[in-house]
């Protein structure tokens, strides 16, 4: 996967070829993103054209004042990268939202960054906007397009007759109920980090240190089950989380049967735990 870094200077500095383009922040890169991922990367096949996303960073809370500023990510900016590259995204296009760019209008948009990327063909779902004040929607990019690319909406994607979106997954994480999070996210709760120490307490129970991006946007306080990945081994444990802010994980295991040598692990959240189920689990 091609990475391209964009910002009002950067624009010009690199090859275009004709594309389909998907459009959006896509934070978490949930099932509604993935259908219309989907869509874009069935397209780009059947038109012959390449597969690539535009995506924003940071998130438009940061610069322009919103009811809530989004400075925590369900996937930071290095795992969206790693999922578009899984879902063969073969060019990302990773654009730097700061006052200066949210300024730009719908149709400056359309001009330099759609028709200027040689897109032939957009994909966004059916609440995308864009342009100063957010103004650009679905049917005005068809009316922005003048006949220069064509454009796929994606129909609302909905589990229980509510939409699949980043904010919903946020409520869930804030209320602990990550069991529930597959069912939007396709896939429990993950957070990747580095091993940074593990300690002994008693000859039965390791305590592993995890330190992670601090740009996570974490579940509530507390313990949860949870299961430690490592290349293809897996260990159960209990997980805390000591506070949404934190960047240092404590994983409590039984002493487990492998060396702990991996620098690299994948943290799945499965379950709130509490108190007491840790209490047992150390006893
Ligand atoms: C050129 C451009 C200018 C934007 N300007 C604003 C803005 O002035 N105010 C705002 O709230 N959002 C602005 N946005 C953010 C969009 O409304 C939207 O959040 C963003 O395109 C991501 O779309 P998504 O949230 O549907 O994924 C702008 C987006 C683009 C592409
Ligand atoms: N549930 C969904 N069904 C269809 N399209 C969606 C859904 N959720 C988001 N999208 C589309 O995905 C792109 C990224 O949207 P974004 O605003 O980042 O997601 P969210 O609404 O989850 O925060 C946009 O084009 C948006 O319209």
């Amino acid at each position: 996967m091609e990475i391209y870094h964009l910002n009002e200077k950067t624009m010009n500095l690199h090859n275009v070829t004709s594309c389909v383009l998907a459009l959006g922040f896509f934070d978490g890169v949930h099932k509604g993103h993935r259908r219309l991922l989907e869509t874009a990367k069935r397209m780009a096949t059947e038109k012959n054209l390449t597969f690539s996303v535009m995506t924003f960073f940071p998130h438009p809370s940061q610069c322009i004042p919103h009811a809530q500023t989004i400075d925590k990510y369900i996937t930071p900016l290095p795992m969206k990268i790693e999922i578009f590259k899984r879902l063969g995204v073969e060019k990302l296009y990773i654009v730097q939202f700061n006052l200066q760019f949210s300024r730009i209008t719908h149709t400056q948009f359309v001009e330099r960054y759609i028709v200027g990327l040689a897109c032939a063909h957009v994909v966004a779902g059916f609440d995308f906007t864009y342009g100063f004040k957010g103004k650009g929607n679905m049917k005005q990019l068809e009316q922005d397009s003048d006949g220069r690319f064509s454009v796929t909406t994606v129909e609302k994607y909905e589990h229980h007759h509510h939409k699949i979106s980043s904010t919903a997954i946020r409520h869930l994480l804030q209320s602990g109920d990550v069991q529930t999070i597959p069912n939007y996210l396709a896939a429990y709760y993950s957070v990747r980090g580095k091993l940074c120490y593990h300690y002994r307490p008693d000859a039965s129970e390791f305590v592993l240190c995890i330190q992670i991006d601090p740009t996570y946007f974490l579940p509530k306080t507390g313990l949860y089950h949870a299961a430690l990945v490592m290349d293809s081994d897996e260990l159960s444990g209990l997980l805390e989380v000591s506070n949404p802010s934190t960047s240092t994980l404590k994983f409590f295991v039984k002493k487990p049967q492998l060396a702990l040598t991996y620098e690299e692990v994948t943290i799945h959240f499965l379950s709130y735990a509490d108190d007491i189920a840790f209490e047992q689990a150390a006893t």
